[in-house]
């Protein structure tokens, strides 16, 4: 981790209210794959070429709903209120501002029309996509998706690793087992078989299929990802399926603790999709280095979950800034140090294993 992301780690370690530092930091189980997340960007090494770089390079990235001014968005992470009272509306100025674009999940603090208008009150033209969690209920799901393009996001993420929830034994040492008084979830507001006025629990299914997925696909124009792909099959499933892109994860080593490194995954997923749709990857990416290794081993972006909640919880919306700026810079760094031109130079024979000659 760069100098600048500890500082504000380190920062808003010490702001946060213990209970909430554990949920934004913690992983499940032994959090082992929490910490592989950020290892298996270390095992491997970047090969540079010479002599063929450019002085000022290409950064910008063309996703689903979305022309992004670098291969870096904000991946989709909770309770943004619990970090700085801004909340998700001071994450998601700062994401416009750096001109790329915000997941915004479904357990916000800040209703979804709140967080768009946010953004596009920084740029007009900003993307917010809705990071949805499929609801038993196939109506409730439907007012969720309608919510979304009402406020106008330009792609929804489903994310689909979470049948049931991850054993967090922080939060279970914690007794974290519920949002504080006067934080909700807002987007579960007014929901079908919900309390009028109140919110809905966002429930987590194991009974929830493909069929359920293609009924959202079915129901909306927008793009739609699907988050929390490991295995090479699924990734073919989801280009079969008509999807737009997919997001390789393990939910930031969340929910389940024998799954491997995200980046581990990553290369047989992009073989799998060949080209067909967009792959993102998110998991311990802290570096710009860990970004231009990402694409060089296949994927279109990247997601950050956790230094974006630090630079929030430090500094409110200066402090996302801070942490979004930082990793454009190392990229670009990266970039030209690589002998690149643009995203398209990051191929996969540049990538080595380190610790073994190759
Ligand atoms: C505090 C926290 C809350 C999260 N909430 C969500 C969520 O609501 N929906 C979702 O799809 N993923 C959620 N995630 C997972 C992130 O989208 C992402 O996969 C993960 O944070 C990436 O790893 P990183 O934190 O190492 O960058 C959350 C992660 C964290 C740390
Ligand atoms: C049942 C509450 C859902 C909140 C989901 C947040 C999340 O995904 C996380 O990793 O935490």
């Amino acid at each position: 981790m760069s100098p600048g992301l500890s500082d504000l780690h380190d920062r808003a370690r010490a702001l946060l209210d213990p209970v909430h530092y554990d949920y934004f930091a913690g992983g499940a189980a032994d959090e082992v794959v929490l910490g592989e997340n950020e290892r298996a960007f270390g095992r491997l090494a970047l090969l540079p070429r010479i002599l063929r770089g450019t002085p000022v390079r290409d950064l910008a990235v063309a996703l689903p709903g979305a022309r992004a001014s670098m291969p870096v968005v904000v991946a989709p992470t909770a309770f943004h209120r619990l970090a700085h009272p801004d909340g998700e509306l001071a994450t998601a100025r700062a994401t416009a501002a750096a001109g790329t674009v915000l997941v915004s999940s479904m357990a916000s603090t800040v209703a979804v029309g709140a967080v768009v208008a946010a953004a596009r009150s920084v740029d007009p033209a900003a993307a917010v996509w809705f990071q949805l969690y499929l609801q038993p209920d196939p109506e409730v799901t439907r007012c969720l998706v309608r919510r979304a393009e009402d406020a106008g996001c330009t792609a929804l993420v489903v994310t689909a690793d979470s049948p049931v929830f991850g054993r967090r034994e922080r939060d279970v040492r914690n007794g974290f087992d519920d949002l504080p008084e006067g934080f909700a979830a807002e987007n579960m507001r007014d929901l079908p078989g919900g309390p009028p006025g109140g919110t809905r629990d966002i429930e987590m299914s194991a009974a929830l299929s493909w069929e359920d997925l293609d009924r959202v696909r079915a129901s909306t124009a927008l793009p739609v990802l699907l988050k929390g792909v490991l295995h090479p099959e699924d990734a073919r499933l989801a280009v079969d399926r008509g999807l737009d892109g997919v997001v390789v994860s393990n939910h930031g080593g969340r929910q389940f603790d024998a799954v491997p490194a995200a980046l581990d995954a990553l290369p047989r997923v992009a073989a799998a999709v060949d080209g067909a749709i967009p792959v993102l990857l998110d998991g311990g990416v802290r570096r710009g280095s860990d970004v231009a290794l990402a694409l060089a081993l296949g994927a279109t972006a990247v997601g950050v979950g956790r230094p974006v909640l630090w630079g929030l919880a430090a500094d409110g919306e200066q402090g996302v800034r801070q942490v979004l700026d930082l990793l454009r810079d190392e990229f670009d760094h990266a970039l030209a140090l690589c002998g690149g031109r643009d995203l398209a130079d990051l191929t996969r024979d540049l990538v080595v294993t380190r610790g073994t000659p190759w």
